[in-house]
């Protein structure tokens, strides 16, 4: 496929996968955060990233409070276009600031190196692959981290944003593990 057809194809799976996480959001009752809580108490006090949810992410925040009280909990931050996310410390009930896109970070950042990333997205399939909004962020972000020391990618979303199939390129970075509200996917 060429460059504009997988930009194409990207942005239809995009919008596919975005109509079905906005009605599973609609009857969220929060069991995926429980679900990713009872993952990460087998990683205490590992740095940790989350994320401060937009538009119809899944939640992750009650997790990322339970696990602040074992280890640093930080959330993304970005640099600028085409650059990797840096990480800052996060604690429930900080104050925070509206950042790019619209997801909030923190108002006084301390920068942190995460090992565990929970990340956001769009849609995955059960093999690992996944698609964001299409900054490429977490893509350069678990290259450079991936080239630096081991880290663990773990893609948070519901179940229906499950793909059969995404369409893919050399810079898509795979997910390690996969939470949703009713299971926890190991890819092969
Ligand atoms: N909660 C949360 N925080 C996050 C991310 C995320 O996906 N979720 N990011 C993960 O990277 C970064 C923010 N990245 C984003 C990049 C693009 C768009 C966005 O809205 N893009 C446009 C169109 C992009 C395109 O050209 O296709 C859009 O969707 O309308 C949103 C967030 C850092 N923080
Ligand atoms: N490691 C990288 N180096 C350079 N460019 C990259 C890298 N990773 C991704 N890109 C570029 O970023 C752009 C967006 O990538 P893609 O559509 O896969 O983003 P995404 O995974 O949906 O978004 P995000 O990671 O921000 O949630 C593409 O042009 C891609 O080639």
């Amino acid at each position: 496929m060429n460059v504009d057809a997988l930009a194409d194809a990207k942005q239809v799976a995009r919008r596919e996968a975005l109509a079905r996480r906005k009605a599973a959001h609609s009857t969220d009752r929060g069991a995926g955060a429980g679900r990713l809580s009872e993952l990460l108490a087998g990683h205490r006090g590992v740095p940790l990233s989350g994320y401060m949810p937009i538009r119809s992410e899944i939640d992750p925040r009650p997790a990322m409070a339970e696990a602040s009280a074992y280890g640093p909990v930080a959330i993304p931050v970005i640099e600028g276009p085409g650059l990797p996310l840096h990480f800052a410390l996060w604690e429930p009930e900080m104050p925070l600031v509206e950042g790019p896109f619209g997801a909030c970070i923190p108002a006084e950042p301390q920068y942190v190196t995460p090992e565990i990333l929970i990340v956001p997205l769009v849609a995955f399939t059960r093999a690992g692959a996944r698609l964001g909004y299409g900054g490429g962020f977490y893509d350069r972000t678990l290259a450079k981290l991936r080239g630096e020391g081991a880290v663990l990618a773990i893609g948070f979303a519901y179940a229906a944003q499950e793909a059969e199939a995404l369409p893919h390129d050399p810079n898509d970075q795979p997910l390690d593990l996969i939470v949703t509200e009713t299971e926890v996917i190991s890819p092969a």
